[in-house]
Protein backbone atom coordinates (compact mmCIF):
# COMPACT_ATOMS: atom_id res chain seq x y z
CA UNK A 1 0.00 0.00 0.00
CA UNK A 2 1.43 3.48 -0.70
CA UNK A 3 1.63 5.61 1.75
CA UNK A 4 -0.11 8.95 2.54
CA UNK A 5 1.52 11.53 0.18
CA UNK A 6 1.17 14.15 3.00
CA UNK A 7 3.74 11.95 5.11
CA UNK A 8 6.10 10.72 1.88
CA UNK A 9 6.19 14.43 1.16
CA UNK A 10 7.46 15.29 4.83
CA UNK A 11 9.95 12.51 4.81
CA UNK A 12 11.18 13.59 1.34
CA UNK A 13 11.92 16.82 2.53
CA UNK A 14 13.48 15.91 5.49
CA UNK A 15 15.32 13.89 3.97
CA UNK A 16 14.97 10.34 5.14
CA UNK A 17 14.80 7.67 2.79
CA UNK A 18 12.38 5.24 5.32
CA UNK A 19 12.35 1.43 3.78
CA UNK A 20 8.66 1.54 2.40
CA UNK A 21 7.81 -1.51 4.92
CA UNK A 22 8.78 0.63 7.64
CA UNK A 23 7.19 3.70 6.34
CA UNK A 24 3.97 2.02 6.35
CA UNK A 25 4.79 0.77 9.65
CA UNK A 26 5.36 3.83 10.92
CA UNK A 27 1.80 5.56 9.19
CA UNK A 28 0.06 2.45 11.08
CA UNK A 29 1.52 3.67 14.32
CA UNK A 30 0.75 7.29 13.65
CA UNK A 31 -2.39 6.72 12.78
CA UNK A 32 -3.31 4.70 15.81
CA UNK A 33 -1.85 7.34 17.91
CA UNK A 34 -4.02 10.13 16.37
CA UNK A 35 -7.25 7.83 17.18
CA UNK A 36 -6.32 7.44 20.61
CA UNK A 37 -5.00 11.27 21.22
CA UNK A 38 -8.86 12.52 21.26
CA UNK A 39 -9.67 10.18 24.16
CA UNK A 40 -6.14 9.95 25.86
CA UNK A 41 -3.37 12.75 25.59
CA UNK A 42 -0.94 11.91 24.24
CA UNK A 43 0.20 14.31 21.34
CA UNK A 44 -0.08 17.90 20.24
CA UNK A 45 1.61 16.77 16.78
CA UNK A 46 -0.89 16.10 14.68
CA UNK A 47 0.13 16.67 11.12
CA UNK A 48 2.57 14.72 9.56
CA UNK A 49 5.30 17.62 8.57
CA UNK A 50 5.12 18.18 12.77
CA UNK A 51 5.51 14.30 13.28
CA UNK A 52 7.97 14.26 11.08
CA UNK A 53 10.01 16.68 12.00
CA UNK A 54 9.96 16.55 15.91
CA UNK A 55 9.38 13.04 16.77
CA UNK A 56 10.83 11.21 13.98
CA UNK A 57 13.53 13.72 13.64
CA UNK A 58 14.95 12.66 17.07
CA UNK A 59 14.11 8.80 16.79
CA UNK A 60 16.18 9.47 13.39
CA UNK A 61 19.29 10.23 15.27
CA UNK A 62 19.19 8.05 18.07
CA UNK A 63 18.52 4.60 15.62
CA UNK A 64 22.31 4.58 14.84
CA UNK A 65 23.69 5.39 17.97
CA UNK A 66 21.90 1.94 19.04
CA UNK A 67 24.20 -1.49 19.07
CA UNK A 68 22.63 -4.21 17.39
CA UNK A 69 21.23 -7.08 19.79
CA UNK A 70 20.82 -4.15 22.67
CA UNK A 71 18.42 -4.56 25.54
CA UNK A 72 16.72 -0.91 24.92
CA UNK A 73 14.13 0.44 27.28
CA UNK A 74 11.88 3.96 26.76
CA UNK A 75 11.18 5.70 30.36
CA UNK A 76 8.62 7.61 29.89
CA UNK A 77 7.37 6.60 26.89
CA UNK A 78 3.59 8.45 26.88
CA UNK A 79 2.55 7.76 23.27
CA UNK A 80 5.14 5.90 21.70
CA UNK A 81 8.10 7.92 21.45
CA UNK A 82 10.97 7.24 20.82
CA UNK A 83 10.85 3.69 21.65
CA UNK A 84 7.80 2.53 19.35
CA UNK A 85 9.35 4.01 15.99
CA UNK A 86 12.60 2.62 17.45
CA UNK A 87 11.41 -0.88 17.28
CA UNK A 88 10.24 -0.02 14.01
CA UNK A 89 13.38 1.36 12.46
CA UNK A 90 15.60 -1.17 14.33
CA UNK A 91 14.41 -4.51 14.58
CA UNK A 92 17.48 -5.85 15.20
CA UNK A 93 17.29 -4.22 18.79
CA UNK A 94 15.03 -5.61 21.71
CA UNK A 95 13.27 -2.52 22.97
CA UNK A 96 10.70 -2.43 26.15
CA UNK A 97 8.56 0.66 26.91
CA UNK A 98 7.93 2.14 30.57
CA UNK A 99 5.04 4.18 31.53
CA UNK A 100 3.85 4.98 34.58
CA UNK A 101 0.14 5.96 33.93
CA UNK A 102 -1.59 2.78 33.50
CA UNK A 103 -4.26 4.30 30.83
CA UNK A 104 -1.49 4.77 28.35
CA UNK A 105 0.55 1.90 29.42
CA UNK A 106 -2.71 -0.01 27.95
CA UNK A 107 -3.10 1.71 25.12
CA UNK A 108 1.12 1.25 24.18
CA UNK A 109 -0.26 -2.34 24.76
CA UNK A 110 -2.66 -2.01 22.00
CA UNK A 111 -0.43 -0.07 19.83
CA UNK A 112 2.40 -2.93 19.87
CA UNK A 113 -0.23 -5.56 19.54
CA UNK A 114 -1.90 -3.90 16.43
CA UNK A 115 1.75 -3.62 14.66
CA UNK A 116 2.44 -7.20 15.80
CA UNK A 117 5.77 -5.73 17.50
CA UNK A 118 7.86 -7.93 19.81
CA UNK A 119 8.08 -4.82 22.27
CA UNK A 120 7.12 -5.30 26.24
CA UNK A 121 5.10 -2.71 27.66
CA UNK A 122 5.63 -2.00 31.68
CA UNK A 123 3.27 0.01 33.61
CA UNK A 124 5.54 0.96 35.99
CA UNK A 125 7.98 3.52 36.79
CA UNK A 126 11.10 3.17 34.39
CA UNK A 127 13.77 3.18 37.77
CA UNK A 128 11.56 0.50 39.78
CA UNK A 129 12.39 -2.17 37.08
CA UNK A 130 16.13 -2.38 37.54
CA UNK A 131 15.33 -3.86 40.11
CA UNK A 132 14.60 -6.98 37.83
CA UNK A 133 15.97 -6.27 34.95
CA UNK A 134 19.44 -4.69 32.88
CA UNK A 135 19.47 -2.36 29.90
CA UNK A 136 21.87 -1.33 28.01
CA UNK A 137 20.02 1.85 27.04
CA UNK A 138 17.69 3.72 28.75
CA UNK A 139 16.23 5.77 26.25
CA UNK A 140 14.43 9.31 27.38
CA UNK A 141 12.79 11.85 25.89
CA UNK A 142 10.65 14.88 27.78
CA UNK A 143 10.06 13.26 30.87
CA UNK A 144 12.40 14.51 33.75
CA UNK A 145 15.50 17.31 33.86
CA UNK A 146 18.92 15.80 33.83
CA UNK A 147 18.28 16.10 37.45
CA UNK A 148 15.95 14.49 38.16
CA UNK A 149 17.15 11.38 35.50
CA UNK A 150 20.39 10.91 37.39
CA UNK A 151 18.56 11.27 40.62
CA UNK A 152 16.23 8.61 40.00
CA UNK A 153 18.92 6.34 38.17
CA UNK A 154 22.07 6.70 40.84
CA UNK A 155 21.27 3.63 42.91
CA UNK A 156 20.48 1.27 39.51
CA UNK A 157 24.03 2.07 37.63
CA UNK A 158 24.53 -2.03 38.06
CA UNK A 159 21.44 -2.38 35.87
CA UNK A 160 22.15 -0.08 33.13
CA UNK A 161 24.77 0.19 30.31
CA UNK A 162 23.80 4.22 29.91
CA UNK A 163 21.34 6.54 29.31
CA UNK A 164 20.42 8.51 26.17
CA UNK A 165 18.99 11.50 26.60
CA UNK A 166 16.92 13.52 24.03
CA UNK A 167 17.17 16.96 24.65
CA UNK A 168 16.43 20.54 23.47
CA UNK A 169 18.62 23.34 23.48
CA UNK A 170 18.22 23.83 27.72
CA UNK A 171 20.39 20.77 28.23
CA UNK A 172 23.23 22.98 28.95
CA UNK A 173 21.48 24.54 31.67
CA UNK A 174 19.73 21.55 33.27
CA UNK A 175 23.66 19.65 33.38
CA UNK A 176 24.69 23.28 34.97
CA UNK A 177 21.44 22.36 37.65
CA UNK A 178 22.46 18.96 37.85
CA UNK A 179 26.48 19.22 38.39
CA UNK A 180 25.21 22.15 41.26
CA UNK A 181 23.77 19.46 42.80
CA UNK A 182 26.24 16.83 42.99
CA UNK A 183 24.06 14.62 40.71
CA UNK A 184 26.94 14.10 38.01
CA UNK A 185 30.38 13.50 40.54
CA UNK A 186 30.57 10.00 39.54
CA UNK A 187 28.61 10.00 35.82
CA UNK A 188 30.20 11.44 32.23
CA UNK A 189 28.26 12.85 29.95
CA UNK A 190 29.15 12.81 26.05
CA UNK A 191 27.07 14.38 23.11
CA UNK A 192 26.70 11.53 20.93
CA UNK A 193 24.24 13.74 18.13
CA UNK A 194 23.44 16.91 18.03
CA UNK A 195 20.87 18.54 14.91
CA UNK A 196 18.91 21.36 13.59
CA UNK A 197 15.55 20.98 15.31
CA UNK A 198 12.61 21.36 13.06
CA UNK A 199 11.95 25.03 13.93
CA UNK A 200 15.47 25.48 12.11
CA UNK A 201 16.56 28.13 15.53
CA UNK A 202 17.58 25.68 18.01
CA UNK A 203 19.34 22.28 18.35
CA UNK A 204 18.52 19.02 19.44
CA UNK A 205 20.76 16.69 20.77
CA UNK A 206 21.21 12.86 22.34
CA UNK A 207 23.07 12.83 25.42
CA UNK A 208 24.73 9.60 26.34
CA UNK A 209 25.23 9.04 30.45
CA UNK A 210 27.53 6.48 32.02
CA UNK A 211 28.49 5.86 35.13
CA UNK A 212 32.57 6.34 35.62
CA UNK A 213 32.86 3.07 36.81
CA UNK A 214 31.34 1.54 34.21
CA UNK A 215 34.36 0.17 31.63
CA UNK A 216 32.45 -0.37 28.75
CA UNK A 217 32.41 3.41 27.84
CA UNK A 218 35.79 4.29 30.32
CA UNK A 219 37.07 7.60 28.25
C1 LIG B 1 5.73 14.43 28.38
S1 LIG B 1 5.50 12.72 28.24
C2 LIG B 1 6.70 12.36 27.03
C3 LIG B 1 6.38 11.10 26.30
C4 LIG B 1 7.35 10.68 25.19
N1 LIG B 1 8.62 10.23 25.70
C5 LIG B 1 7.54 11.77 24.17
O1 LIG B 1 8.64 12.30 24.06
O2 LIG B 1 6.58 12.09 23.46
C6 LIG B 1 6.24 12.02 29.70
C7 LIG B 1 5.67 10.66 30.05
O3 LIG B 1 6.53 10.04 31.00
C8 LIG B 1 5.73 9.38 31.99
N2 LIG B 1 6.61 9.25 33.16
C9 LIG B 1 7.07 10.24 33.98
N3 LIG B 1 7.95 9.75 34.88
C10 LIG B 1 8.07 8.41 34.61
C11 LIG B 1 8.84 7.35 35.18
N4 LIG B 1 9.67 7.58 36.19
N5 LIG B 1 8.73 6.11 34.65
C12 LIG B 1 7.87 5.87 33.62
N6 LIG B 1 7.11 6.84 33.05
C13 LIG B 1 7.21 8.09 33.53
C14 LIG B 1 4.52 10.28 32.13
O4 LIG B 1 3.42 9.57 32.65
C15 LIG B 1 4.30 10.73 30.69
O5 LIG B 1 3.43 9.88 30.00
Amino acid sequence: MPIDPEFATALQQAGYDIPQPQAEQIEQYVRLLWEWNERLNLTRHTDWETFVNRDLRDVMHLAPLIEPGEEVLDLGSGGGVPGIPLAILRPDVSVSLAESVGKRAAVLNTFVEELNLPVAVYAARGEDLMEDFRFESIVVRAVGSMLKLCTWMQPHWASIGRLLVIKGPKWIEERGEARHHGAMETLQLRKLASYPLGDGENEGVVLQITHRGNPKYAE
